[in-house]
């Protein structure tokens, strides 16, 4: 047993990690599942295939891959999320030791990381949910790592993961232990949340762009100007994806415009409305995909509901930059918001800027403005109560109400970008309408309310008839 780390599952990101481990030096074992017909031989070729691996193992035997594994073993899982995970724990649990970790690299949900965690104990084997973010290219080349459980066993898989992660601007891996439990999965599940609004946006933008008359290219172009003042991996690659052609023709035109989801944006709406957070924006980019997929019936009602033929939409390309950099900033609010409500309420003491350190680079929502973040919740956990975006958010709101109330009158759909700003009205409003819901609610429930001039906080209760 002379390998330092064990890669279990190679699909796209599990064969990624294993390039990059053995890139950095590591010796390591790989396994994957063997299915007659449909995955054989598949650490074999693998290995073959790429000279990095030179000195890897490969297995598709359980027991033989555990056993060349030193101790205690540290066993890396990149299968799919959900009852997948179940399965390889139970498979692995006869062959593993007293003081074996196991990372869980998949996009798991929290909850599930923590029965898994709670389970695991019981069977003396550590377990560590890991959020890996980057796609493809970030696993291989350097992704952003989020682990979570117990710090000790964090330490001993700690020089494997903080070798394979990105660097930060300070050469410091964007990998740090987040926190206890499933901390690290909820944090990638958010991270998930704010990468659906990101895309939303510019998604959105698009549509603006091309309404003011721009074709793929000329949107393409007028991105690239964007990238000094909003530089971000999912500008880049949009301003990439309207540049390239099939033939004569665009491809993104070729696109089919139905967006799929594999539930991390789900979850994290989920996770808002049990925590109480109003995190509208990523409920809103969720339920654009959702409403997305009634191809079918948009075709039909489009038939019957006729749009505004959008004339003259009277806003400039920095109008509408504006105006994404303005939802940007709430986006990150709300994301932000949604951890420090949980790190509150279960207890795990999050840190914040940590936290967004890490997400400067590998991750897929790496921007200029994470990086401003990291500094910003050094002095705060509520960035807009920080002079510099005060400044920048008062700057932007003009062009976003009339880019926002531009699209509305010309029928373009953009409720991302309207969102951003009625949360905002909403959250920046001292005296808000809640009032005449608690009078409804007493009213009909006698739910009671409270009253402003009653600071005892107590309960009212009104016979309205
Ligand atoms: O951080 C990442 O590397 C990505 O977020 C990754 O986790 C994955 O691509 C998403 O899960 C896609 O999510 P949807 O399929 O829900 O868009």
């Amino acid at each position: 047993n002379t390998s330092e780390f064990g890669l279990f599952g190679l699909g796209v990101m599990g064969k990624s990690l294993c390039r990059n481990l053995a890139n950095n030096g590591f010796k390591i074992s790989m396994f994957n599942r063997h299915v007659s017909g449909i995955e054989e031989d598949v650490a074999k070729n693998f290995k073959a295939h790429y000279p990095e691996l030179s000195q890897a193992a490969a297995f598709d035997d359980i027991a033989s891959f555990v056993n060349s594994l030193q101790q205690p073993r540290k066993i890396m899982l990149m299968v799919n999320a959900g009852k997948t995970i179940d399965y390889v724990i139970e498979d692995l649990l006869p062959h593993l030791s007293e003081n074996d970790i196991l990372i869980d690299g998949g996009n798991s949900n929290y909850k599930k990381t923590k029965e898994r965690f709670d389970y695991l104990k019981t069977k003396g084997v550590q377990f560590i949910g890991t959020g890996v973010s980057g796609g493809e290219e970030g696993a291989l080349k350097g992704p952003s790592i989020m682990p979570s459980g117990n710090p000790d066993a964090y330490q001993k898989v700690a020089p494997f993961l903080e070798t394979i992660a990105a660097k930060d601007k300070n050469n410091l891996p964007c990998c740090t232990y987040v926190g206890p439990e499933g901390s690290g999965h909820f944090i990638k599940m958010v991270h998930n949340g704010v990468e659906y609004v990101e895309m939303q946006l510019l998604a959105e933008v698009a549509t603006i762009l091309k309404a003011l008359g721009q074709n793929p290219d000329e949107i393409s172009n007028t991105l690239e100007t964007w990238k000094d003042s909003a530089s971000s991996y999912l500008l880049e690659i949009t301003t990439a994806i309207f540049k390239k052609k099939e033939g004569d023709d665009w491809l993104v035109n070729k696109i089919l415009d139905k967006a799929g989801n594999k539930g991390t944006g789900n979850w994290t709406t989920i996770a808002s409305a049990e925590l109480g957070v109003p995190s509208t924006l990523i409920a809103s980019a969720l339920f654009s995909r959702y409403t997305s997929f009634y191809k079918e019936e948009r075709l039909e009602l489009h038939t019957h509901f006729e749009k505004t033929i959008t004339s003259q939409l009277q806003i400039s390309t920095k109008d509408v930059l504006e105006a994404y950099q303005f939802a940007r900033i709430i986006n990150h609010y709300q994301g932000f918001k949604l951890i420090d409500e949980a790190s509150n309420k279960m207890e795990w003491n999050l840190n914040l800027s940590e936290i967004a350190r890490i997400w400067t680079n590998g991750c897929i929502i790496r921007s200029t403005l994470m990086e401003e973040l990291v500094d910003i919740f050094k002095d705060t956990t509520n960035i807009l109560t920080n002079p510099q975006l005060i400044a920048l958010v008062n700057q932007y709101k003009p062009a976003t109400k009339k880019v926002v109330s531009q699209c509305v009158l010309n029928d373009i759909t953009s409720p991302a970008l309207a969102e951003a700003i009625q949360f905002f009205n909403g959250i920046t409003t001292a005296y808000a309408s809640a009032n005449v819901i608690q009078a409804q609610r007493d009213y009909f429930g006698a739910h009671t309310y409270q009253r402003l001039d009653d600071t005892s906080g107590k309960s009212h209760h009104t016979n309205w008839n």
